[in-house]
């Protein structure tokens, strides 16, 4: 798992060591670590004679990016350091100008040079801004930024030094101006903008650094789960186990209309190992279901799990009718469920006065449900392009708003609590975006929750993130799986599971083919 941190946080832990006299030893750190990656970036034999732009700021993360241009010309490579304010750190460009640098100032006489600069480099180390700095870049330097980045070559490597500069480090927004690079060297501990959408697509990979700045893991504020976690927080069954205490999932989902939804959500969850599905539903879509899958038993009965809503219209009263039902039995009992699609019109906020006592919580809204959901319970900001450049803020807020996991849907899946951690997750390929994937995640998420959940702190909401998350990577890699770099429809996504989740238990290291990480080269 990569954790991430807030600048707050991370200074606060900083600051003891500042206070006794340990600064420049980190940022000795921080730029050694930076001028590594950029060696290896340009394949070690190449440092020589190659060029390097040095973006650098007038705040600490300046310095990192200036005495990392010091190593890198003591290494023989050419380096070209461009102020981009009107003061700089001055221990880090005493080093760099010691080592052979040249300096050259963003002014009005050295836009055009600068630009030059940046046009020939090999490497540019963007180290404009960090962690001390408000978000988006000030002019001189955000023209230069926006001139540049779209003109530039596909060899040139771009380094940001602890986070690209112009992005909010906190929420993750990201406007058009901000550094797209293609590696974040990052100290200490990651930050929350470097995995949360859209400004991780500005962070290309992300490697932190232990600068030896001791952060705890209590203080988490954003979080993505690795594969490698798969082995660690799958539920696998032992051998006195049975399909009673491996965990029953009920499954309120299907109509007239979307009949395949409840097909592909039971689909997803018996890839996933649960002891028993019952399904609720009309006779036609029972039907559907025992068809594809004979092993599904029809009918209510004892679960410990309930997943409401895929393919259900909040029109059909006989289903939602099910779903408060069967919701409001849960909350008496505090069994864990899942609301998807259509059953999200059953969630009211969680001061409501309407409100019985809530079961444990995860909802799955793409942006648009979210929306709606919001806008019903009295939200008035909300709206889709507020979520589209701010999914980690209105995650966080409606889960807040409805005391329930929110497992917000997009290229990069946000995973919001209301006291906790939000995950990030962004394995999965763009093929996924294709109608029936979100029935197949529901069913995951609620395979994963039914056979998790036994002890009361397996249903408490920050076990329930932790499912959550599980479930949004595994489905991603085995959408990746199933793709192989082509086209998938939703139910190859469930074909590829069990062999998805078996590679990991056992630990197997190797990333078959299209398994891969949106965390490559940037989106320019
Ligand atoms: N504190 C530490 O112990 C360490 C800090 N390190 C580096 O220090 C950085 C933080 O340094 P600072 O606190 O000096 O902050 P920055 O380097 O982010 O610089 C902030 C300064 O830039 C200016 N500024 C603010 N917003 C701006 C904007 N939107 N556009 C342009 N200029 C703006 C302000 O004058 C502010 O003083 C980290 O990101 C990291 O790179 C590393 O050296 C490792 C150790
Ligand atoms: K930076």
């Amino acid at each position: 798992m990569i954790r991430a941190w807030t600048p707050k946080d991370i200074r606060a832990a900083e600051q003891p060591l500042l206070d006794a006299g340990h600064g420049p030893p980190l940022m000795a750190r921080a730029a050694a670590a930076v001028a590594a990656v950029c060696v290896r970036e340009l394949d070690a034999g190449h440092v020589y004679g190659s060029r390097v732009a040095i973006l650098a700021g007038k705040g600490n993360n300046g310095g990192d990016a200036l005495y990392a241009g010091a190593h890198l010309a003591r290494r023989g490579a050419r380096v070209d350091v461009v102020l981009t304010a009107d003061d700089a750190h001055q221990g880090g460009l005493a080093a760099a100008r010691a080592s052979g640098a040249r300096i050259h100032r963003l002014d009005d006489r050295g836009a055009s040079r600068a630009a030059e600069l940046l046009r020939i480099a090999d490497a540019v180390l963007d180290g404009i801004v960090g962690t001390g700095a408000r978000p988006g870049l000030r002019s001189p330097v955000r023209e230069l930024v926006a001139n540049w980045t779209p003109a530039r070559s596909e060899r040139q490597i771009v380094i940001a030094v602890d986070m690209p500069s112009g992005i909010d480090v906190d929420t993750g927004e990201a406007s058009d101006d901000c550094v797209r690079a293609d590696c974040t060297v990052t100290f200490a501990g990651a930050k929350p903008g470097l995995l949360l959408p859209p400004a991780a697509g500005c962070a290309g990979n992300v490697e932190v650094v232990d600068i030896g700045v001791p952060l705890a893991d209590e203080t988490t504020a954003t979080a993505r789960l690795n594969p490698s976690d798969i082995a660690g927080r799958w539920p696998v069954p032992g051998p006195h186990d049975h399909k009673y205490t491996r965990g029953v999932l009920g499954i309120v989902a299907g109509s007239s209309g979307y009949p395949g939804a409840a097909v592909l959500a039971t689909g997803g969850s018996r890839a996933c190992g649960v002891g028993m599905i019952r399904y609720v539903g009309s006779d036609h879509v029972a039907r559907a279901v025992n068809a594809a899958y004979p092993e599904v038993v029809p009918g209510n009965g004892r679960v410990q799990a309930w997943l409401f809503g895929p393919g259900i219209d909040p029109a059909d009263d006989d289903r939602m009718s099910d779903v408060r039902r069967y919701l409001a039995e849960a909350g008496d009992t505090q069994l864990p469920c899942v609301l998807d699609a259509g059953a999200l019109a059953a969630v009211e906020a969680a001061d409501s006065a309407v409100q019985r006592t809530d079961p444990p919580m995860i909802l799955t809204p793409h942006a648009g449900e979210l929306v709606a959901l919001m806008t019903r319970l009295g939200d008035t900001d909300v709206s889709r392009s507020a979520v589209e450049a701010a999914p980690a803020v209105w995650a966080q807020r409606a889960a807040r708003r409805t005391d329930a996991v929110v497992v917000l849907k997009g290229p990069v899946t946000v995973i919001a609590q209301p006291h906790g951690p939000t995950y990030a997750q962004g394995e999965a390929p763009s093929w996924l975006a294709t109608a029936g994937a979100g029935d197949v995640l529901a069913g995951i998420i609620g395979a994963i929750t039914a056979t998790s959940s036994e002890t009361a702190t397996g249903k408490s909401l920050p076990a329930l993130a932790g499912y959550a998350a599980l479930g949004v990577m595994t489905h991603g890699l085995a959408a990746g799986r199933a793709s192989g770099g082509g086209p998938i429809a939703a139910g190859d996504i469930a074909a590829a599971l069990p062999a998805v989740i078996a590679d990991h238990l056992a630990g197997a290291d190797r990333r078959p083919v299209g398994e891969h990480s949106t965390r490559g080269r940037a989106q320019r």
